[in-house]
């Protein structure tokens, strides 16, 4: 079946049970021309995510479609469009990075031999080398340009700057934001970086122990959350206040981490004898920290 291709990925009431971990019904979608990042904690479900997406493994229930592919059934077409590069990629390690390059080259007839030559470049790799031989960041490059000189429509990118040194993690950003300048090509990526995500993705997607808790354009995500400082006396309360993540005093000074507060809420701050003495946009890091240890409230 082939499905509008304005979604590079839709997937609708997505279900997936392990043993110790269930991935809740998850709808989520990422417009073509768009760079999504997935942000969670460790074994939040981004992995699995990545894999369903893949045809890795198949959802226990829900609709997934992948560049208009409808999933398991259209599962060749869908592999011919999306580029998937994750830690447990297999590379030969006894081969060269041209042998690898020719092979790939032999099954996608897309293979773009220039941007694969640029990339060599860019990402000082010697493609007469053997695998064995690669540190860990070469070894990523590596899978990226295999994956980024095919040109697949999708990228599904598992951690991609991982383990890499500020130099190479730049060399791959860079290579990353070039793909997105075709606006026909989309971008998933997990990571735990959030100064990553934050810089490159369009829209932030945060999934918290299986659970998707926001998925939103990175301003409208970013813009959500406020640290509000505040005088006054310390209140039990607070905490139980919706809007309110995180509360903590120090004497008399207290700090409140808060989503989707509006104007009221400063209002009923004042009805608690509380003065507002800042307010302050938060990062992506002190987001995902707050989020984290407040746990279900986020
Ligand atoms: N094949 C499997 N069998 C049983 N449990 C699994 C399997 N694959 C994943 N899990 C469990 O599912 C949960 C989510 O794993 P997943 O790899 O998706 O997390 P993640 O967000 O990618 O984590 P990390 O950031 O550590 O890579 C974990 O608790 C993991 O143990």
């Amino acid at each position: 079946m082939n499905l509008p291709t304005d979604l590079a990925i839709s997937l609708r009431a997505v279900e997936k049970t392990y043993a110790d971990f269930v991935l809740h019904p998850l709808d989520l979608e990422l417009p073509t021309g768009q760079i999504m990042g997935l942000v969670g904690a460790n074994g939040a479900g981004k992995s699995t995510i990545m894999r369903i997406l893949m045809g890795l493994i198949r959802a226990d229930a829900g609709e997934v479609d992948v560049c208009g592919h409808r999933l398991p059934e259209a599962q060749v077409a869908a592999k011919r469009d999306v580029g998937y590069a994750s830690e447990d990629m297999r590379l030969y390690k006894t081969q060269t990075l041209r042998w690898h390059m020719d092979f790939i080259q032999g099954i996608f007839p897309e293979w773009d031999e220039t941007y694969a030559a640029q990339l060599l470049k860019r990402f000082d790799l010697k493609s007469q080398q053997k695998l064995g031989g690669f540190s860990h960041g070469q070894r990523v490059k590596a899978a990226l340009l295999l994956i980024l000189a095919r040109r697949p429509k999708l990228l599904l990118l598992d951690e991609p700057t991982t383990g890499l040194d500020p130099v190479a993690r730049a060399e791959v950003l860079e290579a990353l934001a070039d793909v997105l300048r075709d606006e026909s090509r989309s971008v998933l990526f997990s990571s735990h970086n959030t100064v990553d995500v934050e810089q490159l993705s369009d829209s932030i997607s945060f999934i918290h122990k299986g659970k998707l808790v926001a998925s939103e354009d990175k301003e409208s995500f970013l813009s959500s959350w406020r640290r509000i400082i505040c005088h006054g006396p310390w209140q039990d309360g607070l905490k139980d206040i919706p809007e309110v993540i995180s509360a903590r005093n120090n004497g008399s000074i207290i700090e409140l981490k808060v989503r989707n507060a509006g104007d009221v809420f400063e209002t009923r701050l004042a009805q608690m004898n509380l003065t507002v003495k800042a307010v302050e946009p938060m990062n992506l890091e002190d987001i995902f920290v707050t989020s984290v240890r407040a746990g279900d409230k986020s």
